[in-house]
C-alpha cells in the first residue's frame, strides 16, 4: 500500500478532514487556477467524459467530488432527469451552486454535502456516476470505490477522470518538472493556501494509474474496466460497469 499523501504535514487531522479544510480554503479561486494549471486542457477531457456518459442515455446521474460543479454543469446538456453533485467541501459546493443558479439549472442539478465513502443513497440508484479529479483525494480509496458500486444500477456506467503520469520521454520528464516545480510555485503565488498545490502535485505523482487502478476497480466490484490515457498520459479516463 502506498504512503497516504495529506495536505498539511504538521496537522494531526486525518486525510479526510485535511482535504475538506484545504478545498474549503481554495474554493473561491479554484476554478481560475484550475484553468491556468491545466492550460485549459481539462475542458477537453471533461467533454470526452460527457460524451461517454451521454452514450448511456442516463436519467439519474451522480457526480461525486463535484467540487465547483464544472462536470455536473456540462452534463446538463445530456438532459437527464436529475444530476446530483456530491462533495465533502461545503465551500466548493457553494461556488458551484452560484454557477448553477446563474445557468438557471437549479431544478436540474442538486448539490449536496456528502462523503463518497458513505453516501446517502439507496442501492442501485444511478444510471451513470462520474468522478473527475476526485478519487486521488479519497481517504480510503477501496471504501469509496465499493460505495460507488453499491449506488450504481446494474446497467449503469462509472466514468472516472484522474491525473496520471506520462511514461515516455520527453513527456515523463516534462510532466515531472511541471508538477514538481511549476505547479507548487503557481500555488504559492496565487492560491489562498500555500501548500495546497504542493499536495495536489504530490498526490498526482503518487496516485496508482492505468492497469494498477483498473485492478483497484475490479477488486471493489467493477468489471468491463477500460482506461484511455489522454494528452500523452497526463490524465486517464476510466470506464467500468458493475
Ligand atoms: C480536485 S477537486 C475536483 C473537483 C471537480 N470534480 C473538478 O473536476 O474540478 C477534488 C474534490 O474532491 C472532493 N472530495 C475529496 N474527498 C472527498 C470525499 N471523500 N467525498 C466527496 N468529495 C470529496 C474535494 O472536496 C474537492 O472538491
Amino acid at each position: 500500500m502506498s504512503e497516504i499523501i495529506k495536505p498539511y504535514r504538521d496537522s494531526q487531522l486525518g486525510k479526510k478532514e485535511q482535504v475538506t479544510q484545504m478545498f474549503d480554503t481554495i474554493s473561491t479561486n479554484y476554478d481560475g487556477l484550475n484553468r491556468v494549471i491545466s492550460l485549459g486542457i481539462d475542458v477537453k477531457w471533461r467533454k470526452k467524459v460527457v460524451k461517454i456518459v451521454g452514450e448511456n442515455k442516463p436519467k439519474q446521474i451522480l457526480d461525486i467530488a463535484t467540487g465547483t460543479g464544472d462536470l455536473a454543469l456540462m452534463m446538463a446538456n445530456l438532459n437527464p432527469d436529475k444530476i446530483i453533485g456530491l462533495d465533502i467541501s461545503a465551500g466548493m459546493l457553494e461556488v458551484g451552486k452560484q454557477k448553477i443558479n446563474k445557468a438557471n439549472l437549479s431544478k436540474k442539478i442538486d448539490m449536496i454535502v456528502g462523503d463518497s465513502e458513505e453516501m446517502p443513497f439507496e442501492n442501485d440508484t444511478f444510471d451513470a456516476i462520474t468522478v473527475s479529479f476526485g478519487v486521488r483525494n479519497f481517504a480510503n480509496l477501496d471504501k469509496g470505490i465499493k460505495e460507488i458500486a453499491r449506488v450504481l444500477k446494474p446497467t449503469g456506467v462509472l466514468v472516472i477522470l484522474e491525473t496520471s503520469n506520462p511514461t515516455k520521454f520527453p513527456f515523463k520528464q516534462g510532466y515531472k518538472f511541471y508538477t514538481n516545480f511549476i505547479l507548487p510555485l503557481v500555488g504559492k503565488l496565487f492560491s489562498k493556501d500555500k501548500v495546497a498545490y504542493t499536495y495536489l502535485s504530490e498526490s498526482a505523482n503518487s496516485f496508482p494509474f492505468g492497469e494498477v487502478f483498473n485492478n483497484i476497480l475490479r477488486k471493489n466490484g467493477f468489471s468491463d474496466v477500460k482506461h484511455n490515457p489522454v494528452t500523452f498520459g497526463v490524465a486517464t479516463i476510466y470506464t467500468a460497469r458493475k
